[in-house]
């Protein structure tokens, strides 16, 4: 492998010594395609991962600065479910960040930057997979982000269950051995080891679209997307993969519960045949010994997580196959907090919602319903930042989500909504003029 020095092709610098901007080097300028319309205004509250909220809802918007036509950049995309978006944290206050960060997971303890998804890393680039609610001319409603209003958007793509998810490859096989338990790669070596056999077929299987043509087969979305009437109607020709994100998260908690638990694992058993393969359950003592284990150790005043030293590599099956995270990513620092109104929270929701009693004022949200999910799921995730947690238990909390101006004080093992006041200042969206972001130096 050709290795680049250090520094990389030559940098082009200016005279005052700044680095040019160079496609070649890395040095983009970057211009954001669009920005961020969120029901989130504030970091404070935001979701720390997509997933938290399936209620955020939010708004994107392509440039007509970078499209003259804006809606031809997404054409096509209304075919997928879910899209990734590659934005710029904004709000973080500085370009600096420290080789080692301590996530809210990890309770205080360090790890380096590139293990954890923190706002403050190198480029300040985050990337978050939304629901994809609908396309509407030049823009796309989003659901379930993470991201606050204004974030500069870099970048849209979709995402593909096929090239994006490890755990895809478990289904396709099998689906695959289910189906036409015959297949043989032609170059596979007869007297090869099963898994390795098996890994063969599923990498050729991939390469062939036409072996697997009736497992692409497209299901129907049953799925209710919680989108009401004006604001997420969908081309009723859009359907849903199997391998949707919802699916794969399942497979793969599955695949990461079977690294975790201390019995032998059923989860594999429920994956498919493929799991059940000899060769595969006979690995399972070695995997789970060598499954993602961490010992968190302290160093003087801070505590690191220092992975467990493992003999042996995964073998080649087993790494395609699964996706592994370390046990800090399951584990929650503090257990999922219950949430509760008092009964004039519950009145001023209701008193928001109803906004001139037709309709409810809401931007986001479509119902009280849906604000008091979100309020509910932005909470019982404990949105509290570790030092908060720890030394200002007492502290009241505030947050903002779309016009809703929340007040609320956690106490042990639950969070508890005091009032819900309109927003005093309501989300305005403004498309910046000196709107060109410089990433890197
Ligand atoms: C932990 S990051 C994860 C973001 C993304 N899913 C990722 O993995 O890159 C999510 C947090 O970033 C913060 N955040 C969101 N948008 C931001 C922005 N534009 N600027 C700075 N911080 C932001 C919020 O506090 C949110 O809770």
């Amino acid at each position: 492998m050709r290795v680049l020095e250090e520094t990389g092709p030559e940098a082009t610098a200016t005279p005052c010594g700044c680095v040019k901007p160079a496609l070649e080097t890395g040095n983009l300028l970057t211009e954001p395609v669009g920005y961020l319309e969120s029901c989130f205004s504030s970091k404070n509250g935001t979701p720390r991962q997509p997933s938290v909220c399936s209620h955020s809802r939010a708004c994107l918007r392509i440039r007509k600065s970078i499209f003259n036509n804006p809606e031809h950049s997404l054409m096509g995309l209304e075919q997928f479910s879910h899209v990734w978006i590659l934005f710029v944290f904004h709000k973080n206050g500085h370009l600096s960040c420290k080789a080692k960060v301590q996530p809210p997971r990890l309770n205080g303890a360090k790890t380096g930057v590139f293990s954890t998804r923190s706002p403050h890393r190198p480029n300040a680039i985050g990337l978050t997979l939304a629901k994809l609610e609908k396309v509407e001319g030049g823009a796309i409603y989003l659901s379930g982000i993470d991201m606050i209003h204004g974030t500069p958007v870099l970048d849209i793509k979709p995402y593909i269950a096929e090239y994006d998810s490890p755990q895809n490859l478990i289904e396709r096989l099998q689906d695959f051995n289910l189906q036409n338990n015959q297949y043989k790669h032609p170059n596979t070596p007869q007297s090869g080891g099963k898994t390795d056999s098996c890994d063969q077929q599923q990498l050729s299987r991939y390469d062939k679209p036409q072996h697997y043509g009736h497992t692409e087969e497209k299901l129907k979305c049953a799925e209710d997307r919680t989108s009401g009437e004006n604001y997420m109607k969908r081309d009723s020709s859009t359907q849903i993969r199997r391998n949707s994100p919802k699916h794969r998260e399942i497979v793969g908690d599955l695949c990461v519960k079977s690294r975790s638990d201390q019995s032998p694992s059923v989860a594999e058993e429920q994956i498919g045949p493929y799991f059940l393969e000899k060769s595969f359950s006979e690995e399972g003592t070695e995997r789970r010994q060598r499954r993602g284990k961490e010992a968190v150790i302290s160093q003087g005043s801070s505590t690191e997580v220092q992975p467990v030293v493992l003999h042996g590599r995964p073998r080649r099956a087993d790494a395609a196959h699964c996706s592994v995270v370390p046990a800090w990513v399951r584990e929650a620092p503090v257990a999922t907090l219950e949430v509760r109104f008092t009964p004039h929270a519950e009145m001023d929701l209701e008193h928001l919602s109803s906004g001139d009693g037709s309709q409810s004022s809401f931007k986001y949200f479509q119902s009280a319903e849906e604000a008091r999910h979100a309020i509910e799921a932005v909470l019982s995730a404990d949105p509290r930042s570790v030092y908060r947690r720890k030394l200002c238990q007492d502290r009241l909390f505030y947050f903002t989500v779309d016009i809703a101006h929340v007040t609320c004080w956690f106490g042990d093992g639950f969070a508890e909504v005091l009032r819900i006041k309109p927003a005093s200042e309501p989300i305005q969206m403004t498309d910046p003029t000196e709107s060109l972001v410089s990433l890197g130096s």
